[in-house]
Protein backbone atom coordinates (compact mmCIF):
# COMPACT_ATOMS: atom_id res chain seq x y z
CA UNK A 1 0.00 0.00 0.00
CA UNK A 2 1.49 3.31 -0.98
CA UNK A 3 1.35 5.87 1.72
CA UNK A 4 0.07 9.20 0.79
CA UNK A 5 2.27 11.32 3.31
CA UNK A 6 5.48 10.21 5.16
CA UNK A 7 7.39 11.49 7.77
CA UNK A 8 11.24 10.05 7.98
CA UNK A 9 13.40 10.19 10.62
CA UNK A 10 12.11 13.63 11.53
CA UNK A 11 13.45 15.46 15.14
CA UNK A 12 11.88 18.47 16.58
CA UNK A 13 14.20 20.67 18.52
CA UNK A 14 12.94 23.63 20.42
CA UNK A 15 15.28 26.26 21.36
CA UNK A 16 15.07 27.27 25.35
CA UNK A 17 16.17 29.63 27.76
CA UNK A 18 17.43 26.41 29.52
CA UNK A 19 18.82 24.88 26.22
CA UNK A 20 17.88 22.75 23.52
CA UNK A 21 14.96 20.72 23.62
CA UNK A 22 14.41 17.55 22.40
CA UNK A 23 10.90 17.25 21.62
CA UNK A 24 10.92 14.55 19.04
CA UNK A 25 14.03 12.48 17.89
CA UNK A 26 13.86 10.52 14.77
CA UNK A 27 10.66 9.71 14.06
CA UNK A 28 8.87 7.84 11.31
CA UNK A 29 5.22 7.60 10.41
CA UNK A 30 3.59 6.66 7.46
CA UNK A 31 -0.23 7.83 6.74
CA UNK A 32 -2.13 5.95 4.40
CA UNK A 33 -5.18 6.59 2.34
CA UNK A 34 -8.64 5.40 3.56
CA UNK A 35 -6.58 4.26 7.53
CA UNK A 36 -6.19 6.36 10.62
CA UNK A 37 -2.25 6.09 12.25
CA UNK A 38 -3.33 7.13 16.20
CA UNK A 39 -0.33 8.31 17.94
CA UNK A 40 -0.61 8.19 21.48
CA UNK A 41 1.88 9.37 24.14
CA UNK A 42 1.48 11.42 27.58
CA UNK A 43 1.50 14.85 27.99
CA UNK A 44 4.41 16.68 26.31
CA UNK A 45 5.47 13.43 24.62
CA UNK A 46 5.80 15.45 21.62
CA UNK A 47 2.74 14.88 19.72
CA UNK A 48 1.73 18.22 18.99
CA UNK A 49 5.54 19.17 17.56
CA UNK A 50 4.91 16.22 15.38
CA UNK A 51 1.60 17.44 14.03
CA UNK A 52 3.09 21.10 13.42
CA UNK A 53 7.00 19.83 11.88
CA UNK A 54 4.48 17.50 9.22
CA UNK A 55 2.68 20.70 7.96
CA UNK A 56 6.35 22.11 8.24
CA UNK A 57 4.89 24.95 10.97
CA UNK A 58 7.71 24.75 11.23
CA UNK A 59 9.68 22.64 9.64
CA UNK A 60 11.27 19.60 11.63
CA UNK A 61 15.03 20.21 12.57
CA UNK A 62 16.12 16.90 11.18
CA UNK A 63 14.40 14.40 8.68
CA UNK A 64 12.02 14.58 5.94
CA UNK A 65 8.10 14.81 5.21
CA UNK A 66 6.62 14.37 1.88
CA UNK A 67 3.26 14.67 0.47
CA UNK A 68 1.82 12.43 -2.84
CA UNK A 69 5.72 11.71 -3.21
CA UNK A 70 6.76 15.70 -2.88
CA UNK A 71 9.18 16.46 -0.16
CA UNK A 72 7.93 19.42 1.69
CA UNK A 73 11.23 21.23 2.00
CA UNK A 74 12.43 21.20 -1.53
CA UNK A 75 8.78 23.36 -1.86
CA UNK A 76 9.37 27.74 -2.51
CA UNK A 77 7.30 29.59 0.36
CA UNK A 78 4.30 29.96 -2.09
CA UNK A 79 4.23 26.09 -3.05
CA UNK A 80 4.07 25.15 0.20
CA UNK A 81 1.53 27.78 0.98
CA UNK A 82 -0.67 26.40 -1.68
CA UNK A 83 0.23 22.62 -0.67
CA UNK A 84 -0.45 23.15 2.73
CA UNK A 85 -4.10 22.56 2.59
CA UNK A 86 -4.34 18.91 1.72
CA UNK A 87 -3.18 18.39 4.75
CA UNK A 88 -5.74 19.74 7.72
CA UNK A 89 -6.21 19.59 11.24
CA UNK A 90 -8.38 20.06 13.80
CA UNK A 91 -7.26 20.71 17.13
CA UNK A 92 -8.46 20.26 20.90
CA UNK A 93 -10.84 23.46 21.97
CA UNK A 94 -13.73 23.49 18.76
CA UNK A 95 -14.87 26.75 19.78
CA UNK A 96 -12.17 28.89 20.06
CA UNK A 97 -11.19 27.67 16.73
CA UNK A 98 -14.05 29.26 15.28
CA UNK A 99 -14.63 32.96 14.74
CA UNK A 100 -17.29 33.41 17.27
CA UNK A 101 -18.63 36.36 14.74
CA UNK A 102 -19.36 34.15 11.70
CA UNK A 103 -22.01 32.12 10.71
CA UNK A 104 -21.90 28.28 10.26
CA UNK A 105 -21.99 28.80 6.72
CA UNK A 106 -19.02 30.93 6.15
CA UNK A 107 -17.60 29.16 8.83
CA UNK A 108 -17.36 25.89 7.11
CA UNK A 109 -16.95 27.94 3.64
CA UNK A 110 -13.54 29.35 4.60
CA UNK A 111 -11.40 27.13 2.47
CA UNK A 112 -13.87 27.53 -0.14
CA UNK A 113 -13.87 31.39 -0.10
CA UNK A 114 -9.96 31.39 -0.02
CA UNK A 115 -9.46 29.45 -2.93
CA UNK A 116 -12.77 31.47 -5.01
CA UNK A 117 -13.18 27.45 -5.99
CA UNK A 118 -16.78 28.05 -6.02
CA UNK A 119 -17.86 30.97 -8.29
CA UNK A 120 -21.48 31.45 -7.72
CA UNK A 121 -23.57 31.61 -4.10
CA UNK A 122 -25.77 29.02 -4.79
CA UNK A 123 -22.53 26.09 -5.53
CA UNK A 124 -21.55 27.46 -2.47
CA UNK A 125 -24.34 26.87 -0.89
CA UNK A 126 -24.98 23.54 -1.79
CA UNK A 127 -21.52 22.40 -0.67
CA UNK A 128 -21.59 24.28 2.38
CA UNK A 129 -25.08 21.79 2.90
CA UNK A 130 -22.73 18.58 1.69
CA UNK A 131 -20.45 19.56 4.17
CA UNK A 132 -22.29 19.64 6.92
CA UNK A 133 -24.31 16.95 5.97
CA UNK A 134 -21.31 14.78 6.13
CA UNK A 135 -20.71 16.23 9.46
CA UNK A 136 -24.22 14.95 10.63
CA UNK A 137 -25.50 18.60 11.24
CA UNK A 138 -28.15 19.43 9.27
CA UNK A 139 -28.08 22.69 6.86
CA UNK A 140 -31.72 23.86 7.77
CA UNK A 141 -30.99 23.90 11.13
CA UNK A 142 -27.18 24.64 11.91
CA UNK A 143 -25.74 26.48 8.76
CA UNK A 144 -27.20 30.20 10.46
CA UNK A 145 -26.22 29.71 13.85
CA UNK A 146 -23.46 31.31 15.02
CA UNK A 147 -20.52 29.10 17.31
CA UNK A 148 -21.80 30.33 20.48
CA UNK A 149 -25.25 28.29 19.58
CA UNK A 150 -23.27 24.94 19.24
CA UNK A 151 -22.23 22.31 21.63
CA UNK A 152 -19.03 21.66 21.96
CA UNK A 153 -19.53 18.26 19.87
CA UNK A 154 -21.63 20.30 17.28
CA UNK A 155 -18.74 22.72 17.17
CA UNK A 156 -16.09 20.27 16.14
CA UNK A 157 -18.12 18.92 13.31
CA UNK A 158 -18.47 22.47 12.05
CA UNK A 159 -14.63 22.54 12.42
CA UNK A 160 -14.02 19.62 10.81
CA UNK A 161 -16.37 20.19 7.59
CA UNK A 162 -14.55 23.43 7.55
CA UNK A 163 -11.31 21.10 7.13
CA UNK A 164 -13.05 18.98 4.23
CA UNK A 165 -14.06 22.14 2.27
CA UNK A 166 -10.21 21.74 1.51
CA UNK A 167 -10.51 19.00 0.14
CA UNK A 168 -8.02 17.43 1.67
CA UNK A 169 -5.81 14.27 1.74
CA UNK A 170 -4.54 14.04 5.19
CA UNK A 171 -6.69 14.70 8.17
CA UNK A 172 -4.82 15.62 11.48
CA UNK A 173 -6.93 15.43 15.07
CA UNK A 174 -5.04 16.94 17.64
CA UNK A 175 -6.79 15.75 20.70
CA UNK A 176 -10.20 16.38 18.89
CA UNK A 177 -12.11 14.64 21.34
CA UNK A 178 -10.49 15.48 24.55
CA UNK A 179 -12.84 18.45 25.53
CA UNK A 180 -15.74 16.47 24.36
CA UNK A 181 -17.88 14.85 26.69
CA UNK A 182 -18.19 11.16 26.56
CA UNK A 183 -21.52 11.07 24.07
CA UNK A 184 -20.01 13.84 21.82
CA UNK A 185 -17.05 11.96 22.12
CA UNK A 186 -18.28 8.99 20.43
CA UNK A 187 -20.25 11.07 18.17
CA UNK A 188 -16.93 12.87 16.68
CA UNK A 189 -14.49 9.83 16.39
CA UNK A 190 -17.54 7.70 14.66
CA UNK A 191 -17.22 10.45 12.33
CA UNK A 192 -13.65 10.63 11.65
CA UNK A 193 -13.76 6.65 11.01
CA UNK A 194 -16.59 6.95 8.67
CA UNK A 195 -14.75 10.41 6.55
CA UNK A 196 -11.45 8.40 6.22
CA UNK A 197 -13.05 5.40 5.01
CA UNK A 198 -15.99 6.93 2.82
CA UNK A 199 -13.60 9.96 1.38
CA UNK A 200 -10.59 7.72 1.52
CA UNK A 201 -8.60 10.18 3.89
CA UNK A 202 -5.43 9.60 5.61
CA UNK A 203 -6.26 10.35 9.33
CA UNK A 204 -3.73 10.77 12.40
CA UNK A 205 -5.12 10.76 15.53
CA UNK A 206 -3.28 12.17 18.06
CA UNK A 207 -4.38 11.60 21.52
CA UNK A 208 -3.26 10.79 25.30
CA UNK A 209 -6.26 8.70 25.75
CA UNK A 210 -5.71 4.63 24.56
CA UNK A 211 -9.75 4.07 25.07
CA UNK A 212 -10.27 6.91 22.21
CA UNK A 213 -7.49 5.61 20.39
CA UNK A 214 -9.37 2.44 19.99
CA UNK A 215 -12.26 3.52 18.89
CA UNK A 216 -10.82 5.22 15.48
CA UNK A 217 -7.25 3.84 14.82
CA UNK A 218 -6.30 1.24 12.29
CA UNK A 219 -2.86 1.16 13.50
CA UNK A 220 -1.40 2.47 16.40
CA UNK A 221 2.14 4.41 17.02
CA UNK A 222 3.26 4.51 21.06
CA UNK A 223 5.27 8.01 21.74
CA UNK A 224 7.47 8.22 24.77
CA UNK A 225 9.09 11.55 25.46
CA UNK A 226 9.78 12.17 21.70
CA UNK A 227 10.60 8.60 20.47
CA UNK A 228 8.52 6.34 19.10
CA UNK A 229 8.30 2.78 21.75
CA UNK A 230 6.07 0.32 19.29
CA UNK A 231 4.03 0.40 16.09
CA UNK A 232 1.72 -1.89 14.75
CA UNK A 233 -2.02 -2.45 13.87
CA UNK A 234 -4.11 -1.15 17.07
CA UNK A 235 -5.91 -4.10 17.80
CA UNK A 236 -2.98 -6.59 18.04
CA UNK A 237 -0.54 -4.08 20.05
CA UNK A 238 -3.60 -3.02 22.48
CA UNK A 239 -4.02 -7.42 22.50
CA UNK A 240 -0.55 -7.72 23.57
CA UNK A 241 1.81 -4.69 23.67
CA UNK A 242 5.24 -5.78 23.48
CA UNK A 243 6.88 -2.57 24.67
CA UNK A 244 6.81 -2.68 28.58
CA UNK A 245 5.86 1.11 28.06
CA UNK A 246 2.49 0.52 25.85
CA UNK A 247 1.91 -2.06 28.92
CA UNK A 248 2.06 0.38 31.32
CA UNK A 249 -0.17 2.76 29.15
CA UNK A 250 -2.70 -0.07 28.71
CA UNK A 251 -2.65 -1.33 32.83
CA UNK A 252 -3.77 2.69 33.23
CA UNK A 253 -2.29 3.37 36.54
CA UNK A 254 -0.31 5.80 37.45
CA UNK A 255 2.93 3.95 37.95
CA UNK A 256 3.76 1.94 35.16
CA UNK A 257 6.54 -0.02 37.00
CA UNK A 258 3.79 -1.01 39.43
CA UNK A 259 1.13 -2.24 36.39
CA UNK A 260 3.79 -5.01 35.61
CA UNK A 261 4.14 -6.37 38.99
CA UNK A 262 7.10 -4.39 40.35
CA UNK A 263 7.69 -3.29 43.31
CA UNK A 264 10.41 -0.79 42.72
CA UNK A 265 9.20 2.74 42.99
CA UNK A 266 9.04 3.57 39.48
CA UNK A 267 10.30 7.37 39.15
CA UNK A 268 7.21 9.55 40.07
CA UNK A 269 7.44 12.07 36.96
CA UNK A 270 8.66 10.99 33.71
CA UNK A 271 12.21 12.71 33.09
CA UNK A 272 12.58 16.06 30.99
CA UNK A 273 13.31 16.25 27.61
CA UNK A 274 16.04 18.96 28.04
CA UNK A 275 18.08 16.55 29.57
CA UNK A 276 16.67 12.84 28.35
CA UNK A 277 17.82 9.58 30.25
CA UNK A 278 20.62 7.94 28.03
CA UNK A 279 19.82 4.80 25.45
CA UNK A 280 16.03 4.15 26.08
CA UNK A 281 14.31 6.88 27.21
CA UNK A 282 11.74 4.81 28.96
CA UNK A 283 14.75 2.89 31.09
CA UNK A 284 14.36 5.23 34.58
CA UNK A 285 10.44 3.85 34.60
CA UNK A 286 10.66 0.42 33.08
CA UNK A 287 10.65 -2.64 35.58
CA UNK A 288 12.44 -4.58 32.89
CA UNK A 289 15.62 -2.24 32.61
CA UNK A 290 19.21 -3.36 32.33
CA UNK A 291 22.66 -1.64 31.60
CA UNK A 292 22.25 -2.18 28.45
CA UNK A 293 19.47 0.01 28.33
CA UNK A 294 21.14 2.90 29.79
CA UNK A 295 24.35 2.51 26.93
CA UNK A 296 22.33 1.59 24.36
CA UNK A 297 19.35 3.45 22.65
CA UNK A 298 17.34 0.30 21.26
CA UNK A 299 16.99 0.73 17.22
CA UNK A 300 13.03 -0.73 16.21
CA UNK A 301 13.22 -4.19 15.50
CA UNK A 302 10.19 -6.11 13.70
CA UNK A 303 8.21 -8.55 16.13
CA UNK A 304 5.99 -9.74 13.64
CA UNK A 305 5.06 -9.38 10.21
CA UNK A 306 3.50 -5.29 10.46
CA UNK A 307 4.80 -4.72 14.38
CA UNK A 308 8.15 -3.30 15.49
CA UNK A 309 9.36 -2.57 18.78
CA UNK A 310 12.33 -0.82 19.90
CA UNK A 311 13.07 -2.07 22.94
CA UNK A 312 16.19 -4.46 24.33
CA UNK A 313 13.46 -6.63 26.58
CA UNK A 314 10.86 -6.69 24.70
CA UNK A 315 7.38 -8.67 26.16
CA UNK A 316 6.71 -11.96 24.25
CA UNK A 317 3.78 -11.74 22.07
CA UNK A 318 1.33 -14.15 23.48
N1 LIG B 1 7.55 26.28 21.05
C1 LIG B 1 8.14 25.57 22.02
N2 LIG B 1 9.22 26.03 22.66
C2 LIG B 1 9.83 25.31 23.62
N3 LIG B 1 9.43 24.11 24.03
C3 LIG B 1 8.35 23.59 23.43
C4 LIG B 1 7.63 24.28 22.41
N4 LIG B 1 6.60 23.51 22.01
C5 LIG B 1 6.65 22.38 22.74
N5 LIG B 1 7.69 22.43 23.60
C6 LIG B 1 8.11 21.35 24.53
O1 LIG B 1 8.31 20.20 23.72
C7 LIG B 1 7.86 19.03 24.40
C8 LIG B 1 6.81 18.35 23.55
O2 LIG B 1 5.66 19.17 23.48
P1 LIG B 1 4.39 18.83 22.61
O3 LIG B 1 3.39 19.93 22.79
O4 LIG B 1 4.79 18.46 21.25
O5 LIG B 1 3.87 17.51 23.35
P2 LIG B 1 2.44 16.87 23.38
O6 LIG B 1 2.67 15.40 23.47
O7 LIG B 1 1.62 17.38 22.26
O8 LIG B 1 1.88 17.37 24.75
P3 LIG B 1 0.45 17.97 25.12
O9 LIG B 1 -0.50 16.84 24.97
O10 LIG B 1 0.63 18.43 26.53
O11 LIG B 1 0.25 19.09 24.14
C9 LIG B 1 7.34 19.50 25.75
O12 LIG B 1 8.38 19.32 26.70
C10 LIG B 1 7.05 20.96 25.53
O13 LIG B 1 7.20 21.67 26.75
Amino acid sequence: MTAILRAEGISVVHRTRSGPLHAVTDVSLSLHPGRTLALVGESGSGKSSIARAILHLPPPTAGTVSLDGTDLAELSARELRRLRPRIQMVFQDPVSSLNPRRRVRDIVAEPLDAHSRTAAAPDRDARVAELLDAVGLPARQFADRKPAQLSGGQAQRVAIARALAADPQVLIADEAVSALDVSAQATVLNLLRTLTDELGLAGLFISHDLGAVRAVGDDLAVLYLGRLCEEGPTEEVLAAPAHPYTAALLAAVPEPGRALGDTRPAAADPPSPLDPPSGCRFRTRCPLATERCADEQPAAKPVSADRTVACHHPLALA
